[in-house]
């Protein structure tokens, strides 16, 4: 009688050294006790446990990756640079197609693999949720109404209308949609998220979201390509307003809701690594999308992007409600997101679709550059040769910690002085209202790459068209969250204390 067959034994014939192991041994085992010879026992077990596919691993060398991007000065250059590191490890795993750096790249993190900001790529059967990121559905949202009011007014009501800063709603303030009662709260990706998502409705949340009002004139030329693309509702809207009106302009995406979403995305997607997968990186980690993990993820993504798109609009009812205007036309779209075209996935980060439609229309899409900037309302280029996307944004050069720097003091504090010296240089003439109180340098268009280059590289790179452009009469921003008490006191006696020591040199000098 030979030896008795062992782990090893099952792992050199092919079988995965996994959490089945322990069975696949035990039922060899079992075969072996029954008379049959090695070459025997193996065909049985391959009957009851067959063995899986190879894990997967990093390909040696990376996919192909376009870059739309001309950067000039020295740092942008260097956050490019770091963009195309991040992006070219990312490219290693097998499940990606192809890669697309977009004008307003910049790195989204240092993690290995991480997508950054301005990074789309085409992928096979898998849903990565780390390439859309946890803002799932960081989108754009337009009305387009007629209005001659004050600008002031129509801040105050839109003021009144949106919610910034942490968490949802207060009770007796929250929103509601029928989207509410839809039956997905069975989807394990959507368990226990229904109340989460009751109360974030109607909220903006932090960071550079923002509800901004502007104003814009389509010309003759605009009007026509508007027109031609297919786009009727705006079109004839142009037409009866003869191309002029006000905007309102909303940034963010699914709060609480889809951020639990990613999170047990990520979750789910780290254990299908686990067992089927070598040496990939956390943050590429992906479910394969014929999988149950992976349909189920892929219908909680599309419940995401309804409701954000409802979070939009209801922000939108709420002020039009209140100034007593209807919407003459309203256009959106996500840059973080999962889209299905054909048989593969489009990831885009920080990426505004720029194809055609079912109908062989291109794509509206919103481009923001700062607060201080037009809106642009582009028609997509459908370029494949950069997965058919465009910007988002403008992006940034500087993280928000390295470009505040040069204004702090050796205790870390901002001037306000200063911050009032800036915000008048770079935004004057608008009404710039920051949720929290107080502002927020790093979100002023200092914060952001040169516009205006961005733009001519949307051109350059043939990526979209601008077909109008919604010029900033005001725009409300979260701004700093407010201080934890105790932060305040630390602050407040550090104040005290630079009060007095001036007060000391003074003295001393004179
Ligand atoms: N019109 C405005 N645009 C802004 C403002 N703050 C930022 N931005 C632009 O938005 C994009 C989107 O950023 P992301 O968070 O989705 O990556 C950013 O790149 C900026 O160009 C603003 O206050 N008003
Ligand atoms: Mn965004």
């Amino acid at each position: 009688m030979g030896m008795e067959i062992k782990a090893r034994d099952l792992i050199a014939a092919g079988w995965r050294e996994d959490a089945r192991m322990g069975m696949v041994l035990k039922r060899a085992r079992e075969l072996e006790a029954t008379g049959l010879d090695r070459a025997g026992v193996l065909a049985a077990l391959e009957a009851d446990f067959p063995k899986l596919a190879l894990r997967a691993e990093l390909r040696s060398t990376p996919a192909g990756c376009s870059e739309a991007i001309a950067a000039e000065t020295p740092a942008e250059i260097a956050s490019v640079a770091a963009s195309r590191a991040r992006m070219l490890e990312l490219l290693h795993v097998p499940v990606i197609k192809r890669g697309a750096l977009m004008p307003d790249t910049c790195p989204a993190g240092a993690g290995i693999a991480t997508i950054p900001v301005g990074g789309a790529i085409e992928v096979e059967n898998a849903l990565l949720p780390g390439a859309h990121s946890a803002d799932i559905c960081c989108s754009m949202f337009a009305s387009f109404f007629a209005d001659n009011r004050p600008v002031g007014e129509l801040m105050d009501h839109l003021w009144a209308s949106t919610h910034f800063g942490a968490g949802g709603r207060p009770r007796g303030k929250q929103f509601y949609s029928t989207l509410l009662e839809e039956p997905v709260w069975d989807n394990p990706f959507l368990a226990g998220l229904q109340g989460r998502a009751r109360e974030f409705l109607g909220t903006q949340g932090d960071g550079n979201h923002f509800a901004y009002v502007g104003r814009i004139e389509f010309t003759p030329d605009q009007h026509r390509a508007i027109a031609r693309a297919g786009d009727t509702d705006l079109a004839a809207a142009i037409e009866r307003r003869e191309g002029g009106f006000h905007v309102l302009v909303t940034h963010h995406g699914s709060r609480a809701l889809g951020a639990n979403v990613y999170k047990h995305g990520m979750i789910e997607a780290r254990a299908w690594m686990r067992q089927n997968a070598t040496s990939i990186p956390e943050a590429a980690a992906w479910l394969p999308a014929d999988s149950r993990e992976g349909r189920d993820y892929w219908a909680a993504l599309q419940f995401v992007a309804r409701w954000t798109r409802v979070n939009h609009a209801l922000i939108h009812d709420e002020f039009l409600h209140r100034v007593g205007l209807r919407p003459l036309a309203q256009l959106g779209n996500e840059h973080n997101f999962v889209w299905q075209r054909g048989d593969a996935f489009y990831h885009g980060k920080g990426a505004t679709p720029a194809w055609r439609d079912a109908k062989g229309r291109p794509l509206l899409g919103l481009i923001p550059l700062n607060m201080a900037r037009e809106i642009l309302i582009v028609l997509g280029g459908d370029n494949d040769e950069f997965l058919s996307f465009c910007p988002h944004g403008a992006g940034r050069n500087l993280s928000r910690k390295a470009m505040l720097a040069p204004y702090r003091d050796a205790e870390g504090d901002i001037d306000p002085a200063r911050v009032k010296q800036v915000l008048a240089e770079t935004t004057g003439g608008l009404d710039i209202r920051w949720f929290n109180g107080a502002p927020d340098l790093s979100e002023t268009p200092l914060g952001y790459k040169d516009a205006s280059k961005v733009k001519e590289q949307i051109e350059r790179f043939q990526l979209a068209s601008v077909v109008g452009e919604i010029h900033p009469l005001g725009c409300i921003m979260a701004g700093q969250a407010a201080e934890p008490p105790w932060l305040q006191k630390k602050r407040e006696k550090r104040a005290a204390h630079k009060a007095a020591r001036r007060e000391w040199t003074t003295e001393n000098e004179e």
